[in-house]
């Protein structure tokens, strides 16, 4: 593991150790503050630039093209919400995907590395953590050319874990809006707001290469402006639950995916 995470800078194999303490501490109040929490130069260069190698080819040969009108939530209708409701307004997402089948190496060894389940999982304040067993929706890596975004939505996991492969040149910025709803509280109001372009609490991060970023993704609206220029911005999602054996249904994965395995 050593050859992919930067073990010095983030000493994520030595668990309960003073220093692993002292960062899952970091991340935690992070986290309460701003919703997120980032590890820059989390996975090292060598890492990034055989991932982008291995990858692009797969992308350009057999990545899952997502283009589609969505609303916020994914769903064609929200019980108590009338159709023409402002919150439903739809919005235009396109980028690739290549789906855990697709992707090994350095990414899904760091997926399903325990030590990673177990530093997420203390930086959440949750007792476990465990990877999907999903073979397409575990890990997914994406890559967005330029004029692709992924538009505004909720996740459905509470928390995502990102880590950014490769930075675009310009745009590519992940916007998004701290606790826009709660689990009580759909904020339908608030959400026609952000559609709008009208809600101040807009927050805008340019993410750098080899950065690890964790977001609560639930109830925190975001989304992926479009890259400009010719560097595409690839990034891995890596989905963990607090159960194991987590997968979706056939039906979601020809949703997100355009196939079911
Ligand atoms: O590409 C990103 O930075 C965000 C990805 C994301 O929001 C998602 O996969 O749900
Ligand atoms: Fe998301």
């Amino acid at each position: 593991m050593q050859s992919i995470v930067d073990l010095h800078r983030y000493p994520l194999d030595h668990q309960e150790s003073p220093e692993w303490l002292a960062l899952v501490d970091r991340a935690k109040a992070d986290l309460a503050r701003e919703g997120m929490f980032n590890l820059d130069g989390f996975v090292r260069p060598d890492m990034l630039r055989d991932a982008v190698a291995e990858l692009s080819p797969k992308f350009a040969a057999e990545a899952f093209t997502h283009k589609r009108r969505h609303n916020i939530y994914f769903r064609k209708t929200i019980e108590g919400l009338a159709p023409d409701h402002p919150a439903l307004r739809e919005v235009e997402t396109i980028n690739r995907t290549l789906c855990a089948d697709q992707v090994g190496g350095a990414i899904k060894a760091l997926y399903e590395w325990p030590a990673f389940a177990a530093f997420l999982a203390a930086t959440m304040d949750k007792p476990a953590l465990y990877p999907m067993v999903d073979p397409l929706a575990a890990h997914n890596v994406m890559c967005y050319q330029a004029g692709e975004g992924l538009n505004w939505h909720f996740d459905r996991s509470e928390f995502t874990v990102t880590l950014l492969l490769q930075a675009p040149d310009a745009g590519g910025d992940f916007e998004y809006r701290s606790d826009l709803r709660t689990d009580d509280d759909p904020n339908y109001d608030g959400v026609a707001r952000l559609l709008n372009g009208a809600d101040p609490e807009l927050r805008r991060l340019s993410l750098s290469a080899g950065t690890l970023n964790v977001f609560r993704g639930k109830n925190t609206a975001h989304r992926v402006t479009p890259v400009q220029g010719g560097k595409d911005r690839i990034i891995a999602v890596l989905t963990y639950y607090e159960r194991p054996g987590a997968r979706f249904t056939a039906e979601e994965q020809i949703g997100f995916y355009g196939r079911a395995a």
